[in-house]
């Protein structure tokens, strides 16, 4: 998909009271907004009929059975910002994945404010998941008080890891940079585990990057520290050596991250910070972990599996393949 400013014509009709949204040839009509993020509001949106009929002789695969979809609206406010968000929508052309969020279609917009200054929006279309990500989840189930499963858990995190394989396996691999639960959508199937799908491509750039002086290692730093959310960001990207070969296991440890917080709603470094505080880079660069003494906790398996993803040298972290025979030799041995 391309992304010139020419011949994209969203068009907000804010004569209907913002009621629809064309997407090049589709329209559809705003249901409700279902979430909010930094520069950005989601939307669940329905197409018209007529639209979703040429659409569907177009693109079978990007129609949905019902109609409904959600639509992500992007304010933007700078030539950076316009950058990034053209990269999110190139960089997600390039994979095609069950476990992956499609972009399903797109189109950015320019718009004059009363006071006659230009600034943009971009209206991205994704499959909707209206149970929301892992992050939404784990704050009903804890005030619910109810867990995932065992092998729910191994499940789900089996999804995310085989989605994640697929961008690590791509010539040249990428990293995605910012795995966490909050981009972790999830759809509850009945008697079925959860369906996880990781979304969100705009840190997801090629892993591999060579590092041979300061000021590229300082560089990457602050890359990482505006990309790749704090929690979940793996040491090297923390501290970066003057002389290293990072590559896309800055996303496994990301992964062992997610597979605690998916068991214990709350990333492993914040947990092991505790209510007294201290320095998140600090408990991060010593891996420094703490599990909970619940009665609900997990196995020691599971929590054997995150500590080998979390190591602080890259050189000794997995590879996503070594990962998924691990995750798939405990779904067997957790299965009935
Ligand atoms: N396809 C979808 N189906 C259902 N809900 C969605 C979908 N995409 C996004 N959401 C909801 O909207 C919220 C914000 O979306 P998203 O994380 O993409 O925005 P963002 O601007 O990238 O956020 P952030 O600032 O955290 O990076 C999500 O946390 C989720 O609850």
């Amino acid at each position: 998909m391309g992304c010139s400013l020419s011949g994209l014509n969203a068009l907000y009709d804010a004569a209907t009271g913002g009621g629809d949204v064309w997407i090049n040839e589709r329209r559809f009509r705003v249901l409700r907004q279902i979430g909010e993020g930094g520069f950005a509001f989601v939307y669940l949106v329905k197409e018209h009929e007529a639209s979703s009929g040429a659409a569907r002789d177009r693109h079978p695969s990007h129609v949905s059975d019902d109609g409904t979809y959600a639509m992500k609206k992007v304010l933007i406010q700078s030539r950076e910002q316009l950058d990034l968000v053209k990269e999110e929508i190139r960089v997600s052309s390039l994979f095609n994945h069950p476990n992956l969020l499609p972009l399903l279609d797109h189109a950015i917009i320019a718009v004059k404010s009363t006071q006659g200054d230009w600034s943009h929006e971009a209206y991205l279309l994704f499959p909707v998941h209206l149970d929301g990500t892992l992050f939404d989840n784990a704050a009903v189930m804890q005030s619910r008080k109810e867990f995932y499963s065992v092998l729910d858990i191994l499940r789900i995190f089996q999804q995310i890891s085989d989605g994640l394989k697929h961008m690590h396996s791509l010539d040249p691999p990428y990293a995605h940079n910012d795995v966490k639960p909050g981009n972790v959508l999830v759809t509850r199937r009945k008697g079925q585990a959860p369906l996880a799908t990781l979304m969100d491509f705009g840190s997801s750039r090629p892993a591999r990057n060579q590092i041979r002086s300061r000021s590229e290692a300082l560089r990457l730093q602050e890359w990482a520290a505006e990309h790749c959310s704090a929690p979940f960001r793996a040491p090297e990207l923390w501290d970066c050596p003057s002389h290293a070969d990072i590559d896309e296991r800055t996303d496994i440890w990301s992964l062992g991250c997610t597979l605690y917080a998916i068991m214990y709603g709350v990333s492993p470094f914040e947990y092991a910070l505790g209510e007294s505080g201290g320095s998140l880079q600090l408990a991060i660069m010593n891996a420094q972990l703490k599990w909970p003494v619940l009665p609900s906790a997990y196995p020691d398996a599971l929590h054997k599996f995150v500590t080998w993803m979390l190591q602080p040298q890259p050189e000794m972290r997995p590879h996503i393949n070594d990962v998924l025979l691990h995750v798939d030799k405990l779904v067997e041995k957790y299965s009935p």
